[in-house]
């Protein structure tokens, strides 16, 4: 490329206490580019995108911007220049409303800017109601707020991390059609991505980090997704071939006629649910995010209350009245989807966020905390599920999301529940590490635990489970064989067409 760079780092670095985040990074990000930066869970992505962005400033090294070394003191020096971002882990206010998120980065009548908002939604499908409030908002619909709010900037580079994670596999096709045009019209993004496949598709140009160094930039159209992997990885990705499943057991979960109305006129009231789930099984909810998945997941973890005893049996106990540590007591485990918050308190230490859910395992003495069986337990679920951190005493909070989201399954894969739901199990989750909890999940289940799968990803979903419902408008579709259905028709289920 003859054009000078927009943005030209040269001998970059950054360290947390004693972690080398990022170390003499050389990169440069020209218009009308889409850039790939890719590496797995802790390699340092999310950590050089902050030093971009202005939210964290280098130890050593330059950015130039058009040529002109620069240095941002904080994400609004970066804004000024033209430099968006849209965060892996939100940054909304839950209280507020979309449009008065929006209004507080971009100036407008809050009129004018829901009317921006709806048009940004129907020209990049995008939609989302401006009005709802934030906190009554799934995962899904929040990235779509935090998207539409960068492009309002007009940026002219765009920072994009892990974007499509959450969205449902049509909203990434139009996506990726609103960011081809945004590189078409000279914009630079910077797309942080684990689905190698997306990156082949959307991306000209790709960076490798691997520890914190950059170790490779490849054109990533002439390189196959595994080939990808392995310079990611610095290693030949391992084959993996799965056992197929024996007859199921006893039965560990049954809905019954679940209903329960919204809680606000911005949620998804369920209806009729019906479901069965036994040990020795894997069955998968498909379906795009809002529509019910949120209630659903606090419905059988007991964060919310079912109308009827009834409704909901965890190891044939009527539960729908229990709270989340009476189930658990029964031998149910939960992952939610939202990591922070709600699966791990950010200001705790990983030691202290073992003792949240399972301090049944002895860690707990006459109403003192045994320190020791705290931190061996976390020291053995950072060793077992290859999470990449100093140790127990890491703040949740500092993780690389990858890094936590493995630290929260396998604290309660160590839990040896009997039923276990997990929400969207490899959100975030590098190539290499989501084989592996995928690997995981499938042992538990030839152990004979009875695993309940909410996943907006298809693959994930035939790869692992046996039978398939497609959660839509509250409405649960029938089960299907995973064997004798197919994408298409599951795709048919979650716009509704076969209901
Ligand atoms: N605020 C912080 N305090 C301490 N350590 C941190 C902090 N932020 C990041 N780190 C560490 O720096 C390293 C790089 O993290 P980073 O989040 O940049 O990785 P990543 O490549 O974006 O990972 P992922 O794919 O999981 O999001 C990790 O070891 C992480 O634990």
């Amino acid at each position: 490329m003859s054009q000078p760079a927009l943005l030209r780092l040269a001998g970059v670095s950054k360290r947390y206490g004693t972690v080398q985040a990022n170390h003499e990074i050389d990169l440069e990000v020209h218009s009308g580019s889409i850039h790939a930066v890719l590496g797995e869970n802790g390699a340092g992505k999310s950590t050089l995108m902050k030093l971009i962005y202005g939210v964290e400033q280098p130890d050593s090294g330059h950015i130039r911007w058009n040529g002109q070394e620069v240095h941002f003191a904080r994400p609004s020096d970066a804004q000024a220049l033209g430099i968006g971002m849209v965060f892996q882990h939100f940054s909304l206010f839950e209280t507020l409303s979309v449009v008065q998120n929006v209004s507080l980065m971009i100036p407008g009548k809050p009129a004018d800017l829901a009317q921006k908002i709806t048009d940004l939604g129907d020209q990049f499908g995008l939609s989302v109601d401006p009005h709802a409030m934030v906190h009554r908002l799934s995962v899904g619909e929040r990235q779509r707020v935090e998207i539409i709010r960068c492009l309002l900037l007009n940026p002219k580079l765009l920072i994009l991390d892990e974007p499509t994670s959450v969205l449902p596999p049509q909203n990434v096709r139009r996506l990726f059609e609103t960011l081809r045009k945004l590189q078409a019209d000279g914009m630079a993004i910077l797309f942080i991505s684990h689905k190698l496949d997306e990156i082949r598709e959307l991306c000209d140009t790709a960076s490798v980090l691997r520890g914190g160094e950059v170790t490779g930039r490849v054109d990533p159209r002439e390189h196959d997704a595994r080939s990808l992997a392995q310079l990611m990885i610095g290693r030949e990705m391992p084959n993996v071939a799965h056992a197929a499943p024996q007859p199921p057991g006893a039965e560990r979960l049954r809905l019954n006629a679940l209903g329960h109305p919204r809680a606000s006129r911005f949620g998804t009231t369920l209806d009729g649910i019906d479901l069965k789930l036994r040990s020795g099984e894997i069955v998968g909810i498909a379906g795009i995010s809002g529509n019910g998945q949120q209630e659903l997941a606090a419905l059988i973890s007991g964060e919310s209350r079912a109308q009827e005893p009834g409704m909901i049996e965890i190891m044939g106990k009527k539960v729908g009245h229990l709270g989340p540590m009476a189930r658990r007591k029964l031998g149910f485990a939960f992952v939610p989807e939202e990591r922070l918050g709600r699966g791990a308190v950010p200001e705790m230490s990983l030691a202290d966020n073992s003792l949240l859910t399972a301090h049944s395992r002895s860690m707990l003495s006459r109403g003192f905390i045994r320190r020791s069986v705290e931190r061996a337990f976390t020291r053995e679920c950072i060793e077992a599920f290859d999470v990449r951190t100093p140790g127990p005493d890491a703040e949740a909070g500092a993780m690389s999301g990858g890094n936590l989201q493995k630290f929260i399954l396998g604290r309660e894969i160590m839990l040896n529940p009997d039923v276990m739901l997990v929400s969207q199990p490899t959100w975030g989750v590098d190539i290499g590490a989501a084989t592996a909890i995928r690997k995981r999940l499938l042992d538990m289940r030839d152990q004979g635990c009875a695993i309940l799968v909410i996943s907006e990803e298809m693959d994930e979903l035939f790869e692992l489970c046996s039978k398939l419902h497609v959660l839509h408008n509250g409405r649960l579709s029938p089960a299907l064989e995973a064997a004798e259905t197919t994408p298409q028709e599951i795709g048919r289920y979650m716009i509704g067409a076969e209901t």
